[in-house]
């Protein structure tokens, strides 16, 4: 006899499909009105029936799923399996090189946590320990990501003359990000020589001169704020003042010039102009610390942070800076009868917006490239200005020869009143503030190491290779002390580079991606620091020793502090 089962009305008999792998919510219900009586063989026919119109919507997706996941899995089984040979491959080709202890997952990561926390000589401590202890090539594994650091000066020089580390690493690029500036700087080595193109259409010789007035006249008027710090008796002590920041805001109105125009610069004021340096200060810093603690990689979990908020706030107001630039040029050509011509005082934005109109350029890439272009010139030629004439400073026989030399070039120019204007022709002929420039940059490189990644597999004299799109990293600062090239690498030795230009000197680095405002750089440093040693005889309190500078995305002096009398001829 078989078993009978009743079911009252209302309720439901919920047969559950346990065939299902998935045990998700796979059942069938069947509610009924009134009271039923069930045999065991009708409750089997239900069960079947359940089976096979089976389950509810989640079920059927499932499968679909599975079956999706099975044919995606089926095709890309051999990219899946090329991925893993290719990871496998980098991992190995990697470890061959010396470095740290690599933990599970995180890699060298803690590393960074051992940095302190002050800014100055954190990165640089941390790096030339790193190359005494592994040598002048060594990796590291940020996260999952293998970095190549670089301090062998032969080996930078063939890399960067054989133009096979011409793409950015990826710090260059999120930091391009973080700053809204996805300019050339940061641009992926495929678009980047077209976008160099652009730029070096704007940077030729004629268009430069232009700009010399005005780099004369705020170089006169930096030597007129300083005025007030002079000393004109010869034994007194004379007021100390710190010359890097009025340096560096003298170099922020030539580049806001040259970027942007005269007029636009009438309308920026001490505060918005002193905040734009700060800004952009507390950005290379934090950015700079950020790479150093790969656990702040995700921009979740950074622009959590004190410091990513900081740097979001920093980095915002100075591209409203560059936009609001940008609506001001773009109005007062409207009001132009005619656009500057190509032999006429024109000034990057000009250059930029031609493009734009024409459609070479998007509104992003317009505001990336400007942003660049004012990052790249304010902090850059004004930290040099300062780190040379502090160098003078302590080494007076190189001032009395820059002075000399001004003298002799400059001739019936140099009244007494101070109301000389550099030309030129002129500024070629500083042969030896040029040199003196050359050293403190050896000495000091601005950027103290290159971030570039790899373009194709380098297989280096040992058999071993860095492989294709690895993050690699040049130290410039190690490299420029190489005695090989260096005698006496430490000493102040401007001489050093009259034979001619030295392989392993790269302070604009050098190949595809060196820096292309090295000639307006060189132009500006040496017609301001002229008419400086041209004005006062300089001093500093500081010491070679206790002279410090910060290490970052730049190394900059971390302050110039000097004193000034005013020289009588
Ligand atoms: C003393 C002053 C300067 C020094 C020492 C300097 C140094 C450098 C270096 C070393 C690079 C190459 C980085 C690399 O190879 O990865 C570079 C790139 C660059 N610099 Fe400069 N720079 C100076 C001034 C300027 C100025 C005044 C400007 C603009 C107005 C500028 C704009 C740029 C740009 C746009 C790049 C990127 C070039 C590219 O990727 O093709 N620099 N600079």
């Amino acid at each position: 006899m078989s078993a009978q089962f009743t079911i009252d009305p209302g309720y439901s008999l919920i047969i559950r499909l346990n065939a299902n792998c998935f045990h998700l919510r796979s059942c069938s219900v069947f509610t009924f009105s009134e009271k039923k009586t069930f045999t065991e063989s009708r409750m089997a026919s239900y069960l079947i029936r359940a089976r096979i119109i089976g389950g509810d919507i989640q079920t059927w997706l499932a499968s679909v799923l599975t079956v999706l996941l099975f044919i995606v899995l089926t095709l890309n089984f051999k990219a899946i399996i090329s991925r893993l040979e290719n990871r496998w491959k980098l991992v190995r080709a990697i470890d061959k090189f010396p470095g740290p202890l690599k933990l599970p997952f995180i890699g060298n990561a803690h590393l960074g946590l051992k940095l302190r926390r002050n800014e100055q000589g954190e990165f640089q401590e941390w790096m030339r320990t790193m190359v005494k202890t592994w040598g002048p090539l060594f990796r590291i594994w940020k996260l999952d990501k293998p970095c190549i650091f670089i301090s062998s000066a032969d080996l930078a020089i063939n890399l960067l003359k054989d133009n096979v580390i011409d793409d950015k690493s990826e710090d260059v690029k999120t930091f391009s990000v973080a700053i809204q500036g996805v300019g050339l700087t940061a641009l992926s080595h495929e678009i980047h020589p077209k976008h160099k193109k652009l730029w070096n259409k704007f940077f030729n010789w004629r268009q430069l001169k232009c700009f010399l007035p005005r780099i004369n006249d705020e170089g006169l008027k930096l030597v007129s704020d300083i005025g007030q710090f002079a000393e004109n008796d010869l034994n007194s002590n004379g007021q100390v003042f710190d010359l890097l920041h009025l340096a560096i805001r003298c170099t922020f109105n030539i580049t806001c010039c040259s970027a942007f125009g005269s007029e636009f610069v009438n309308t920026i004021s001490n505060e918005i102009a002193d905040q734009y340096i700060r800004d952009l200060h507390r950005v290379c810093v934090n950015l700079t610390r950020r790479e150093f603690r790969p656990l702040l990689t995700p921009d979740l979990i950074y622009y959590n942070t004190p410091a990513g908020k900081e740097t979001k706030i920093c980095a915002e107001r100075g591209a409203n800076l560059i936009k609001e630039a940008i609506a001001f040029r773009r109005n007062k050509r409207k009001c132009m009868d005619q656009k500057p011509q190509d032999n006429e005082m024109k000034c990057f934005v000009d250059h930029m917006l031609d493009l734009h109109e024409q459609g070479i350029l998007t509104e992003d890439q317009l505001v990336g490239e400007l942003n660049v272009f004012f990052a790249g010139g304010v902090d850059t030629s004004g930290a040099v200005i300062g780190l040379v004439v502090f160098h003078l400073s302590l080494y007076p026989e190189h001032q009395e020869k820059v002075l000399q030399e001004l003298i002799n070039v400059l001739g019936s120019d140099f009244d007494s009143n101070n109301n000389y204007s550099i030309d030129w022709h002129t500024v070629k002929m500083f042969k030896h503030l040029e040199l003196c420039i050359k050293e403190c940059l050896r000495l000091y490189p601005l950027v103290p190491v290159l971030p570039r990644r790899t373009t194709q597999n380098i297989k280096l004299g040992d058999g071993r290779v860095i492989p294709q799109g690895v993050d690699t990293f040049i130290i410039t600062d190690i490299i420029h002390r190489d005695p090989k090239y260096f005698p006496d690498p430490d000493e102040f030795r401007p001489e050093r580079h009259k034979e001619g230009p030295i392989p392993a000197f790269m302070p604009f680095s050098f190949g595809t991606r060196n820096c292309i405002g090295q000639v307006l750089a060189m132009v500006t440093m040496k017609t301001i620091i002229a008419q400086l040693i041209m004005a006062y005889r300089w001093q500093t309190t500081e010491t070679k020793d206790s002279f410090k500078c910060l290490y970052q995305t730049l190394q900059v002096p971390e302050s110039v502090k000097c004193k000034i009398r005013k020289r009588v001829y």
